[in-house]
């Protein structure tokens, strides 16, 4: 089922191309009688510049969504579909190629590097690219996060908020065609995930970033345009936004708080239900 949360056709934007699509994708795991069907014959694009949160009950398969459409894992059948690449030829060396170039991954748990500081943490992905990191280029990636203070800090000497919004500079200093997101606020409280989804959400809204992000919060989906309901691996349901989000109550805390508590009512139904 979908549920439009407007329907002023005049603000919808001009379609965009899909970044992401999975097409038919199933995934599997391990061997009858125990094997388990994370996904489903799921078929799911994601356009540019746009924001989609993935909820779901535990176990419906939004992790193994999110590894199939970022090249960390192979789908047992199906096509997966990056930036107009076609992930299934990839060896493992192309798709390790495609996931520093193209694709960025911001963890629950930050993943930094506790050694590094700020500054070449944010430099490793370049690094690691063989490219000699433009300073320049790092200063400017922190300053977006709101970071310019503590590019010579190191994780253990910034708070987990901080640390967030480094692990977002380090994922997008590629410039990477799609941004996955993995419970970014999940260690955070709810002040610093607020700072945390803002600035996702100024990512699409400001350098047309796509964002595709797995929570359980409402609230963190409500930052989304779109917010896709999984069940048994398959989509149960799904709500757009379309436009600048301001048909739902706005883009201010009551228009969040709206959206929240519509996505939290979708929630409880498809729990109920599962
Ligand atoms: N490596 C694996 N081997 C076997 N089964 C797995 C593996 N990874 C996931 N599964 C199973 O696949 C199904 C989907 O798992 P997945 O982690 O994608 O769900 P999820 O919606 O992200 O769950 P959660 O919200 O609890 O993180 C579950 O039944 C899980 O037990």
């Amino acid at each position: 089922m979908t549920i439009e949360m407007t329907t002023d056709a005049a603000k919808t934007p001009e379609p965009a191309a899909e970044v992401v699509l999975l097409r038919s994708v199933s995934k599997v795991y391990g061997a009858a009688p125990h094997a388990v069907t994370a996904l489903d014959d799921m078929t799911i694009g994601f356009r540019a510049g746009t924001f989609t949160a993935v909820m779901g009950p535990s176990g419906s398969g939004k992790s193994t969504l999110l590894h199939c459409a970022a090249g960390l894992d192979r789908p047992t059948r199906g096509q997966v579909i990056v930036d107009g690449t076609d992930l299934g030829p990839l060896d493992e060396t192309g798709l390790t190629l495609l996931r520093r170039g193209r694709v960025g991954f911001v963890f629950q748990s930050f993943n930094l590097v506790p050694a590094l500081t700020a500054e070449q943490n944010v430099a490793l992905p370049l690094r690691l690219a063989g490219v000699r990191p433009p300073g320049a280029e790092i200063r400017a990636a922190l300053a977006e996060v709101g970071l310019s203070g503590r590019a010579g800090h190191r994780p253990d000497e910034l708070s987990g908020g901080e640390r967030q919004r480094v692990a977002v500079a380090r994922a997008l200093v590629t410039r990477p065609a799609v941004l996955f997101a993995d419970e970014p606020t999940g260690a955070l409280d709810t002040r610093t995930s607020r700072e945390v989804l803002a600035l996702l959400r100024d990512v699409v809204d400001r350098q047309g970033q796509t964002v595709v992000m797995v929570t359980h919060d409402p609230v963190a989906a409500a930052h989304a345009d779109r917010v896709v309901l999984m069940a048994d691996g398959r989509i149960a349901d799904e709500m757009t936004a379309p436009g600048d989000r301001g048909d739902v109550g706005g883009a201010g805390p009551a228009g969040l708080r709206l959206r929240a508590e519509a996505i939290a009512v979708r929630m409880a139904a498809l729990e109920g239900s599962c």
